[in-house]
This record gives structure tokens, sequence and C-alpha cells, in this order.
């Protein structure tokens, strides 16, 4: 850190949510900058480095983070990357902002993990953003607080306009379901212990042999249900409700439609476009409270257990898309550090 305390962060992967990430640094929150950026596309980097000032555009990782004015790594490259990233961040004990999903499988979670512990304490918060949305925050403080008794179901919608090219229907487990797979284990602070995925007949608007959509059925460690409807390729916008139902009541977040018009014999509001717009806030939230911990000298939030829990429950979501079984969640003992 500079002698005002100000962060140098180098950001990694420098696509959609990397640019958007230092965008946020540089313009949106305080007590960080951006120091360098990293991308495999050299191109890239350079364009979202230039207008920067102090900002050095790298293609190597590693002289990234050798780099004296770098104090702390956001991992913004796509999930299968972040392993490498995150091992590269821990030999020089830097504290990482990590993008979900934490990795893409279990084996290599587990090895981050491991790695973390052998440090002895916590560098990493995973970037499972919903945690800071405040309709999120809502529903969390309401539940834990037992107003309407104890939670026995949730029902998540999550709908994207479109998938990118190439989406796969493995990533659509890791990329996209893997949200309420934390939100679930957060919200009811249970592990998932089963996994089912029912398939109805593919929309015409999904891609060539995409499973889109889809259901996801998940059980818990307390004998709770949780369905998620996942569309993909809705093409009317981005939706991510969540409904909690209770002994003595349901609670739901993310059906508010800001603005809504009357007008020539309709009334209505608008959907968000996508996720960036939506989740705005919960992202900005989530990057000021990671570079105000880790000025602290503190480790926050969303952990490597939270990722590799996820990440396991992920692999059994893709074993139950493949055979159409119910597929049980397998975690190995929580570490001290992440009880
Ligand atoms: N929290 C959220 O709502 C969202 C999170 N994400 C996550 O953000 C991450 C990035 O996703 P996008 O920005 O959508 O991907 P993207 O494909 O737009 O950008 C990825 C960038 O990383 C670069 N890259 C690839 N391998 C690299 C490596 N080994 N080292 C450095 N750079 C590398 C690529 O050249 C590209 O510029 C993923 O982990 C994804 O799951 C993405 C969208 C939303
Ligand atoms: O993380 C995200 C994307 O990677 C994913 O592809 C989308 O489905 C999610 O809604 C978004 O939040």
């Amino acid at each position: 850190m500079n002698h005002q305390g100000t962060l140098g962060v180098a950001v990694i992967g420098t696509g959609r949510m990397g640019a958007d990430h230092v965008r946020r640094i540089d313009t949106v929150i305080s007590g960080a900058r951006v120091a360098a950026v990293v991308d495999i596309d050299a191109e890239r980097a350079e364009k979202v480095a230039r207008g920067i000032e102090g900002c050095t555009p790298h293609t190597d990782l590693a002289a990234a983070m050798a780099d004296p004015a770098v104090d702390a790594v956001l991992i913004a490259s796509p999930g299968p990357a972040h392993e490498a990233a995150l091992l590269a961040a821990f030999e020089r004990d830097l504290p990482v902002l990590c993008e979900k999903p934490l990795t893409p499988d279990a084996a290599s979670a587990l090895r981050v993990l491991r790695a973390e512990q052998a440090l002895g304490h916590r560098r990493t918060q995973v970037g499972f953003m919903r945690r800071y949305d405040a309709g999120y925050l809502r529903l969390k403080s309401l539940l834990d607080a037992g107003t309407y008794g104890r939670t026995l179901m949730l029902h998540n919608k999550h709908r994207n306009p479109a998938t990118p090219p190439g989406f796969t229907d493995a990533m659509l487990v890791n990329d996209s379901v893997v949200h309420e797979i934390d939100t679930t284990r957060w919200l009811l602070g249970e592990e998932i212990t089963a996994v089912r995925v029912l398939r109805p007949v593919p929309s015409g608007n999904a891609p060539d042999g995409l499973g889109d959509p889809s259901l996801f059925l998940f059980e818990t460690s307390a004998g709770q249900v949780v369905d998620t409807e996942l569309f993909q390729n809705c093409g009317f916008g981005y939706q991510v409700v969540c409904e909690a139902v209770c002994e003595r009541g349901t609670a739901r977040t993310g059906d508010d439609h800001g603005l809504v018009v009357n007008s020539e014999g309709h009334w209505g509001g608008s959907i968000t476009p996508g996720f960036v717009e939506r989740f705005a806030d919960a992202y900005d939230r989530q990057v000021q409270r990671w570079v105000d911990a880790t000025r602290r000298g503190e480790v926050e939030g969303p952990s490597c257990w939270d990722g590799y829990a996820a990440a396991a429950v992920c692999e059994a979501g893709v074993r139950a898309q493949l055979t159409g079984d119910r597929v049980a969640v397998e975690l190995v003992e929580r570490p001290a550090l992440y009880s």
C-alpha cells in the first residue's frame, strides 16, 4: 500500500467482468486503485490499462504479482484459469477477491483450499456477489430472525436473455446455478446434500445441444427442499428471484420492477437487461467491502470453504444432468480455519 494506504490492485482477466471491476475500482469505490491488469490477450490488457494513471498492462501473471505496486489481486479470468492465479497469489501471500466459481470442479477447489490452509490464514473472498444485494440481505435477516418460523423451501428463478457463444451444459451449473447453490447454503446455513435435475424439452431459442431451460432440486442437511428454474435463453431480460417458504409465511426478493407506468390502457415496468445492471449495487458493495477489509488486514465474505462446497455441489449437479439420477454431494471435513 502507498503512504496514503491506497490498495494497489492487479485485475486478472479484462473481459466483461474484469473491465467492469477495473471501472468500479477506478471510478466508484474508495481506498483502492488499479495498479496492473493482466490478460493473455495483450491488446485487451493495453486497451483497459490506457487512461488509468499508473496502471501497467501485463500478459504474465507472475510479473504482475511481483510488481511492488501490487498489494492485492482481483481474479476475473474464466473459471478454469482461477486455480493457477489463486496459487500464484498465495505464493506471495496476497489478498484475493476471486470471481465465482472458485474453480469449476471439486478436486481443484480442494487443492486451492488446502493451499490457503497451509498459509495458516484466510486470504480469499469468493465473488458470490448476491450476498451483497440489498434484497437478498433483507431476506437473510428475516430468515435468521425466524420471524415466520423455520424455512422449509426456497423457490428460485434465474433467467438470462441469452447465453454467450460456447456455453455448455456444464457451464449452466458451474457458471449460473452456482449462484443458487451459494445463496441456498448462505440463506439456510446448511450444506446441500443431494441434487436432481429435470430437463424439459429445450427451448427453440437455446443454441443446438444446450439443455435449456432446466429445473434443479437440492436437498439440504436440515431436510429443506430448494428448486431453481434456470432459463438462460429466455429472450426477454434478466430475472433473479428467490422466495422462501417458512412455517408461518413467505418472503420473496427480486421481482420488483422499479418504475411502474400506466399509459394507453396498459400498466407495467421494465426488466433489467443483464446481471451488470441487476446486481450493479451488489458488485460495488462486494468490492468496497473487500477493499475495506483488506486495508484493515482482515478477510471476510464467502470463503474458500464456500467456494469448495459450491464446486462439490456443482460436480454433483453436472452428474445429475447427465444421468437424470439423484446424486449425493460429498464433502471433506470442514477445516477449523473455516469454522
Ligand atoms: N458475479 C457475476 O455475476 C459474474 C461473474 N462472472 C465471472 O467472471 C469471470 C470472467 O467472466 P467474463 O468476464 O464473463 O469472461 P470474459 O470471457 O468476458 O473475459 C475473460 C477474460 O480473461 C482473459 N483470460 C483468459 N484466460 C486468462 C488467463 N489465464 N490469465 C489472464 N487472463 C485470461 C480473456 O482473454 C478475457 O479477456 C468468470 O469467473 C465468470 O464466472 C461472469 C459474469 C457475471
Ligand atoms: O455469473 C453470472 C454469469 O457468469 C452467468 O452466466 C449468468 O447466468 C449469471 O446470471 C451471472 O450472474
